[in-house]
This record gives structure tokens, sequence and C-alpha cells, in this order.
């Protein structure tokens, strides 16, 4: 099911580290790589510190990364004009030269070592005590030297991994220049967008002030249409230049810049490394702050998030006050409408934060979210401190927003019960790895990892309409995020731990399709049925 999507969201090996203090790290998360698929809710279940809102704050970009790269295909880089691209095309002839050099040092750290093997080799053939001590020490030589060798490769592949992103396979074409011309077309085009896309909001204001006085006009209607198509046209003007890019210049004249280069594998690679999406860690203040009106976060505490001295619309208005220029009319019109549109009434416009219910709060908590364009919420533990028949109200809510409005959900709980039901997908987080990840029913029926077993069996019995809490509590104490275990990071506490596990971290692995999980008992049958 879940092949078929279209993905929304791409992590790529997230990292964060906090800064504790000097020489010492939290490390909230750990290579974090998964997709989230457009309309799908994505659970995501821990315990405590795992990283779970870590992980949500990283992806809007409320924390910067530490390494690694969020990319949002919301939009596409045809339809959004980041400035961090134009930069990386500038860039790309810096990326093939310093390639071509790494690669060539390489090759001359490896042509310096030869002698080293060849005197290895003749002093190996007399084999007496002294010449024996000679050839250990040369053989250290000769070691440095072929992992310096292998360091320049790996420094080398880096830098056209780089280029790759922005150009795909280009990167290794000699035509680089006029490659570099046709991307800088496509930018233009999609600047051009942009300004289209600016002129569309201006006629929107328009078009909603003469709607909430009454007179709605046919021609602002016409005219925001006619500004659609125009945004539209540039949009595809920048994807043909892409695309002429690569139908004109793909495999032709490849430079032999590594001993990989010319190989069609290899290029196919870095043509997937190509990032249609847009890579929010490298936005601007300001482009993130226009990203926002698709990105939004509903908090555990609605009543936090609310100022208590500021009504209930005022609260909601405040989005459009900063993220539109409507005036007043259009936004109070609005902020009824959505009021309505959340189960709350328009009289709750002139109501303060204290007058309400947990509810409530939290249906004004999700207006707020969606009052713009927005298509990913970030809900962390947002219905966790409700009463469990409200909990159900506002899940229904969720539910019907989701496919009225076609929203995607990071959901982020404790509490299995309620992501059992409500979420698509579930990733099980542990130490800030990634542990498990498979669609809600393959996760509740079949849990791969000991860890998700033992998630599992610390909760009651889950049944619809049940009464009681439904959070977990699991014996022993989770390690140190600042000094997390070698090997596994759950072998501290697994009971299916091996030796191997204290040593090597395991890799995710695709055990069942769409059921990933990162557990050495999976890689070890995997061994078995390759014998
Ligand atoms: N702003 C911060 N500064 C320093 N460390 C932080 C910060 N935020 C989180 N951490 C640390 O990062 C780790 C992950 O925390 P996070 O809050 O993401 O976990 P969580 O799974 O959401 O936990 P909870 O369920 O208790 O909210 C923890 O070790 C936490 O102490």
């Amino acid at each position: 099911m879940s092949q078929e999507k279209k993905v929304l969201l791409e992590l790529k090996k997230l990292k964060k580290y906090f800064p504790v203090r000097r020489g010492v790290q939290i490390k909230a998360l750990e290579d974090v790589s998964f997709s989230i698929y457009e309309g799908e809710k994505f659970g995501v279940v821990g315990e405590s510190g795992c990283g779970k809102s870590t992980l949500g704050r990283v992806i809007l970009q409320l924390y910067p990364q530490t390494s690694g790269a969020c990319i949002y295909y919301g939009r596409t880089r045809d339809e959004m004009c980041p400035r961090y691209l134009a930069k990386e095309v500038a860039k790309l002839p810096e990326y093939q030269k310093k390639a071509t050099e790494f690669y060539q040092k390489s090759l001359e750290v490896e042509r310096k070592a030869a002698p080293l093997r060849q005197t290895i080799e003749a002093l190996s053939a007399h084999g007496t005590s002294r010449e024996t001590k000679r050839e250990a020490a040369l053989q250290k030589r000769l070691s440095e030297s072929e992992f310096r060798a292998k360091e320049l490769r790996k420094d080398a592949s880096r830098q056209l991994r780089e280029g790759s992103r922005t150009v795909g396979s280009l990167i290794l074409c000699k035509e680089l220049p006029a490659i570099q011309a046709l991307f800088d077309k496509a930018q233009k085009e999609t600047a051009a967008a942009a300004a289209a896309t600016r002129k569309y909001r201006e006629l929107e204001k328009q078009f909603e002030q003469a709607r909430v006085e009454g007179t709605p006009d046919k021609g602002l209607q016409e005219k925001m249409e006619k500004a659609e198509r125009e945004i539209a046209g540039h949009v595809e003007a920048s994807h043909n230049y892409r695309l002429q890019a690569f139908q004109e210049y793909r495999g032709r004249d490849i430079l032999p810049i590594t001993e990989r280069t010319q190989d069609p594998e290899y290029q196919a690679k870095l043509d997937r490394n190509y990032e249609t999406g847009i890579n929010l860690g490298k936005l601007t203040r300001s482009e993130m702050r226009e990203m926002r009106r698709e990105m939004q976060m509903i908090f555990q505490d609605p009543a936090a998030s609310l100022d208590p001295r500021q009504s209930v619309g005022k609260s909601i208005e405040e989005v459009y006050v900063i993220n539109t220029d409507y005036p007043a009319p259009v936004r109070r019109e609005k902020t009824m409408e959505l009021l309505e549109r959340v189960g709350l009434k328009r009289e709750h416009y002139y109501s303060y934060p204290h007058a309400l219910s947990g509810g409530q709060k939290q249906r004004v908590g999700i207006a707020r979210a969606i009052a713009l364009d927005t298509r990913f919420v970030v809900l962390d533990e947002s219905v966790s401190a409700l009463d469990v028949s409200v909990q159900a109200q506002i899940l229904q809510l969720l539910n019907e927003l989701s496919r009225e409005k076609h929203l995607t959900y990071f959901f982020i709980t404790h509490d299995l019960g309620v992501v059992k039901h409500f979420c698509d997908r579930i990733l099980v987080m542990y130490l800030g790895n990634v542990c498990e990840l498979a669609e809600s029913s393959a996760l509740f029926h079949k849990p791969l990892h000991p860890y998700t077993e033992s998630l599992l069996a610390a909760v009651p019995r889950l049944k619809v309409g049940q009464e009681h809490s439904t959070e977990f509590v699991l014996e022993g104490d989770v390690p140190s995020a600042m000094t997390p275990p070698k090997g596994c990071p759950f072998h501290t506490r697994c009971s299916k731990c091996m030796e191997i596990c204290t040593r090597e971290k395991p890799p995710v692995v695709e055990q069942e399709p769409g059921h990933f999980v990162a557990c050495h008992l999976y890689d070890k049958k995997k061994e078995e049925t390759e014998v």
C-alpha cells in the first residue's frame, strides 16, 4: 500500500546533538532515516527521552539539525525558489574539481606505496628475524598509506554526492557550464513563479475581502485563475529546463573523475540522489517562515501555548496577522469559520482560555494549526492530557480534517492504545535511534524488535473504549543519551542480547515488505538465507 503513495517528507541520516558542556553532548537523534507519505497518520512511540519531540521539532526546523537532511516534497524545487539552490548550482565546478583532486591524490599515495609492497614481498621471502621486524614496520606504513588512499577516495565520492543532490549524475559531465546555464534559466522561471504567487495572494486577499463584505467579485476570480495559470506556466518552464539538461547531457562526455564514474550503475546512484524536494535545513529563516504556512505543530498543553490575556479569537487571528496581510474583517470572518469547523461556536471568539475546557482549548490549538495552507502537522502528545471520551472526540475531529484537507500527521505519543487505532504506520524509537517501523497492524500483530515486544508486553490488554491508561512502563533504566552504549543501543536491557550486539550497531533492514527493523536477530537470518 505504502509504496504507491507519494512521499511528503524524507529524513536522511538525521542527527541532533545538544551540547551540554565542553566535550559533552546529548545524542538525541542518531542517523534517523525514513519517509512519511502524504495523507498518512504517522505515529511515533518510545519511552520518555527517546527523542520523539526532538524529531518533531527538527523536522519543523524549530531546532537546527546537527547533520543529515530533511527533504520536503510538499513543494518541488520547480515551484519554490530556495536561495541555497542558486548557490549550489554555482558551486558545481568546485565539487567536480575537488573530487578530481582528492582522487588524483589517492592515486599518488598508492603510487608512492607501490615500492613498499615490493620490498615487503622480497623481505618475506627471506624471513630472518631482523627482516621480519623491518617487514612489520613497512607493513604498518603500507597499511597507513592504504588507509589514506581509501579516505581520499571517500572524500572524492562525498564531493560528487554533494553535487549530485543538485544535478544528479550530470555532476560528472564535461559540459558543466552549459548545464549550469540551463539550471540558472530554470531558477529564473521559478523566481517568476514566486512573483506570480505573490500577485495571486494579493488577489486572494481582495477576493476574501469582497466575500466577507458579501459582494463577491467575479472579475477578481477570473484574475486569480489567470494568475494560477501564470504560476503553473513558469513552474512547467522551470521543470522543462531541468529536464532538457538531463536529456541533452546525461551520460554524455563523462569525465574520468574517479574509477567509478564511467559505471552506469554509479551514474544511476547519483541520479537517485537528485533532490526534487526542498531541503528544509538549508532554507533561510524567512523561507522557513513561508514554509510554516504548510507545516505546523500542536502541543500537548494547549493552555501553555495560548496567551491567557488574549481572547480565543485574537489568538487564532494572530496566525493571519503574522502570515498574511488580510484586512481585519477578513481575518475575523476566517477565524469565525475556523471556530465552527473545529466544533466551537462563533461566540467563543470572545472567550478567554481559562473559560474553556481542556478539549475546547485543544480545538483552538487545532484551529491555529490549520488556519493557513497546512499540509503537515506535528502533534506532540496532543491528546495525552485529555479524558478518554474527550480524547476520542478530538481524534475524530483530526480524522475528519485529515480527510477533508488531505493533512499528514506526525503523531507523537506515549500511548500505544491511541496509535494502534489512530495511526496508519508506527515508528518505534529507542535512545534516538529507529528501532522498528511498520504499518500499525503489522507492528501490533507481529512485532519484530525485542524492544517493541517489551513495550507491547508492558501495556495492559488493549481494548477499544477502555477507560484506563495504556502507557507502558518498562523494567530497567534507559541508558544516558550522553554516553549511549556501544553496539545496539538496546543491548543493555535486551533479553535476546548476543555477543555481536555489544559490538556492532545493527543496520535498519526491511525484514518484510514495509516492515523495517534494526536488530541483529534479523541480520543473522539474512546471512543464513544468503548461504
Ligand atoms: N533543548 C534541549 N536541550 C538539551 N537537551 C535536550 C533538549 N531537548 C531534549 N533534550 C534531550 O534530548 C533527549 C530526547 O528528548 P525528547 O524530549 O526529544 O524525548 P521524548 O521522547 O520526546 O521524551 P518525552 O516523551 O519525555 O517528551 C533527552 O535526553 C533530552 O534530555
